[in-house]
């Protein structure tokens, strides 16, 4: 098998855009950096990433006769908005398990955002008091339970579509679409930056990658702040897509490199160096991070470059997930 031989349910308006940010490798005075936009990749409520992975997703729930996409997040999760997207362009159901992931004192935390958005595309939002966690929960499986006992046939995608047979194939995919923008470039990108949660991003980004000529190093930056469970999820999901598209070796430990340094003390609660990725980035190119991923890659990527972890002479891609409309429920932090 290779990624050609899996279906894919077409949700993005074709490749992603890829273009230089000038001004912040001026400011940084390194290595070149470009962004690859997936909060430009589709025009279902904003895209972003999940998007991507929920092509190859779709064709499984639709050949299973599903009728309602089940998924879980935080109150802010852009997976579970990017789910009631799709559930509404294909005519399915969407039920939402929103946990309290991030204690945040902001009164309308959930009220604005992401789950405002789940609500306006017609989703079935269900609150839970829950700790933050990127395993399977109890309260998703009893979402499942709820819809087939209502006599539906739910389709389960588990957080961040990541610990699913499928959830590596949609950036294995993306790593092959890189490799085509390259070669209309004229460009060579060694360096790869991405924010890791619940991983399948970067395992599929790993996993894509490891199957061309050239080697590249792909940095996953934690954003979860248990770094460990990320490295081990983004290591699992990595290999068992590099089987599934016929890599035909294993994955090097090398090859799965995931830092820590930039998510705090928690999940979800910006920090310093996050805010100031975040007007950095706003200030010199125009671009809109979020404080809980996009925030957090982007300072990592700028110490990276800082400290010569990633050398002057790399050309580095920076992974633009989306995330933006979360913001709106940390707008305390920027009045
Ligand atoms: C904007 C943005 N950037 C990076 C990530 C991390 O991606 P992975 O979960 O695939 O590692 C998310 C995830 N978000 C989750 C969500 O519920 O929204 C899965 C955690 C993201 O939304």
């Amino acid at each position: 098998m290779s990624i050609e031989d899996f279906p894919r349910h077409p949700l993005l308006f074709g490749p992603s855009p890829v273009h230089p940010l000038e001004r912040l490798t001026a400011h940084l005075g390194g290595p070149r950096i470009w962004a690859k936009r997936e909060d430009c990749n589709s025009g279902l409520a904003f895209g972003g990433n999940k998007t991507r992975k929920l092509e190859y997703l779709v064709p499984d729930a639709l050949a299973q006769g599903a009728d309602t996409l089940v998924s879980i997040g935080g109150i802010q999760s852009n997976h579970t908005r990017q789910v009631a997207a799709v559930a509404a362009k294909l005519g399915l159901r969407a039920r939402l398990v929103q946990e309290s992931w991030v204690d945040w004192p902001d009164a309308v935390n959930d009220k604005v955002g992401n789950i405002l958005l789940s609500r306006v595309l017609g989703a079935e939002v269900e609150l839970v008091r829950a700790e933050f966690g990127i395993g399977f929960k109890e309260s998703w499986e009893r979402a499942l339970a709820d819809i087939r006992e209502q006599g539906g046939t739910p389709y389960a995608i588990p957080a961040g579509a990541s610990d699913h047979r499928l959830g590596g194939l949609g950036f294995a995919n993306w790593a092959a679409e890189v490799q085509r923008q390259e070669q209309e470039l004229g460009i060579f990108f060694d360096t790869i930056v991405v924010c890791s949660v619940t991983g399948s991003t970067q395992a599929g980004m790993i996993a894509g990658f490891a199957g061309q000529d050239r080697p590249r190093r792909v940095i996953g930056i934690d954003a979860s702040a248990r770094l460990a469970e990320t490295h081990a999820q983004v290591e699992k999901i990595a290999r068992a897509t590099a089987d599934l598209i016929g890599l035909g070796r294993d994955l090097r430990s090398e090859e799965i490199e995931v830092r820590a340094g930039w998510a705090g003390a928690e999940y979800g609660i910006p920090v310093d160096s996050t805010l100031a990725a975040m007007r950095l980035t706003g200030s010199l190119e125009g671009v809109i991070l979020d404080p809980v991923y996009e925030g957090k890659s982007m300072a990592g990527l700028i110490d990276l470059v800082r400290d010569g972890d990633i050398p002057a002479d790399a050309t580095v891609l920076y992974a633009h997930l989306g995330g933006q409309p979360a913001l709106n429920a940390y707008s305390g932090l920027f009045s």
